[in-house]
């Protein structure tokens, strides 16, 4: 599916007036009487349609960042929603309800983990800068349905976090799902850390950068974006382009247009059967090192080219084949027939 057929939700700048006229209100925000120390100037026209616009939109970014004294980080990739109506739609791509337990990385001032909140998740927010860390626990610490942790998802331990979570939370075990809005320079660690987890998430939705989410989603054979990493989607999860995001809803202004993504992970017995992971993507990834050698030439530390060519046939594929003309499924059958235990 090509990702200029699909849509897009726009925010007209500053912030359409289908959104202004939402009326967004959550039911549980403390951050409206903050004290505004305005490192960020409020301008009369984005005031004027104070008396219409959502929770979390430009003037309430600002007031939850001023009352902190925080100016968007850089280097966190602090790009901030503006957009109440994405939220929404990132919330529902995950098909978030009542009793969820929702892994949120990067809550920022707590636009998305209000919509989540609101669906009667319970959040597990995993938040980097202290100062926000500290912000999104003060804004929600009425509902008692909000734990944050002031750690580095990339370095946190995912797996015991949620597995005592989800355990206490709901006994009946209904999985857990992550939906989050994640700056672009961790994407790919993000996805290497949770796609492998389909026995504690049902669903991954991310705010990805559109170009990383039409390589990662849409890259497909014979094409030069087919990399290791389609594989390793294609093996944890059913990956899903839902809709490009403008950068114009996000605040401040990124570079770049962003887009969702929604992975919905295998289980553990539904994985293709490889006799180890680990040598299945270590084949994949030295197939791929030197992308237009045959595979009969860059696999051959692991056995002789006529092993590999017989291997190749036997699946019904040239003994000529480059990486990039193999599926999943072939991989697959390759690594069956030529790695050694
Ligand atoms: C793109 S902003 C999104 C903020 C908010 N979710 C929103 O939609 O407005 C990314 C957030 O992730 C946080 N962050 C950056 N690096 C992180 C990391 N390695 N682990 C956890 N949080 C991180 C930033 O501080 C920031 O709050």
């Amino acid at each position: 599916m090509s990702p200029s057929s699909l849509c897009s939700l726009q925010a007209s700048p500053p912030i359409s007036h289908a959104l202004l006229n939402r009326h967004h209100k959550p039911a549980h925000d403390s951050t409206a009487g903050v004290r505004n120390r305005t490192p960020y100037v409020v301008s009369s026209e984005r005031s004027s349609t104070a008396s219409t616009r959502s929770a979390d939109d430009y003037h309430a970014t600002l007031k939850a960042l001023n009352s902190k004294g925080r100016f968007p980080r850089k280097s966190l990739g602090q790009h901030y929603m503006l957009n109440a109506d994405i939220n929404d739609q990132l919330a529902g791509a995950a098909g978030v309800e009542q009793g969820d337990v929702v892994l949120e990385i990067g809550p920022g001032t707590g636009s998305l983990t209000n919509v989540l909140l609101n669906s009667g998740a319970f959040v597990l927010a995993v938040e980097k800068d202290k100062h926000m860390a500290a912000l999104v626990s003060e804004r929600f610490s009425s509902t008692g349905k909000l734990k944050v942790l002031t750690e580095d998802i990339v370095k946190c331990h995912v797996r015991s976090h949620m597995s005592s979570l989800v355990g206490s939370i709901n006994p009946e075990s209904r999985k857990a799902k992550v939906v989050a809005n994640i700056p672009f320079n961790i994407s790919t660690d993000v996805i290497k850390l949770l796609l492998p987890m389909g026995d504690i998430f049902s669903e991954v939705v991310l705010l990805l950068q559109e170009e990383t989410a039409v390589r990662l989603v849409v890259s497909s054979l014979r094409t030069p974006e087919y990399r290791p990493v389609n594989v390793f989607v294609n093996f944890y999860s059913d990956p899903e382009y839902k809709l490009k995001v403008p950068r114009s809803n996000f605040f401040p202004q990124p570079n770049v247009d962003a887009a969702v993504v929604s992975f919905k992970l295998k289980l553990p017995s539904e994985y293709p059967q490889v006799s180890s992971t680990k040598s299945f993507f270590s084949m994949v990834n030295s197939a791929f090192n030197e992308k237009r050698k045959m595979l009969r030439k860059s696999l051959q530390h692991i056995c002789t080219s006529l092993e590999i060519e017989e291997a190749l046939t036997s699946i019904g594929l040239l003994a000529t084949s480059r990486p990039e003309e193999l599926t999943l499924d072939d991989f697959v059958k390759l690594h069956n027939l030529i790695a050694k235990e």
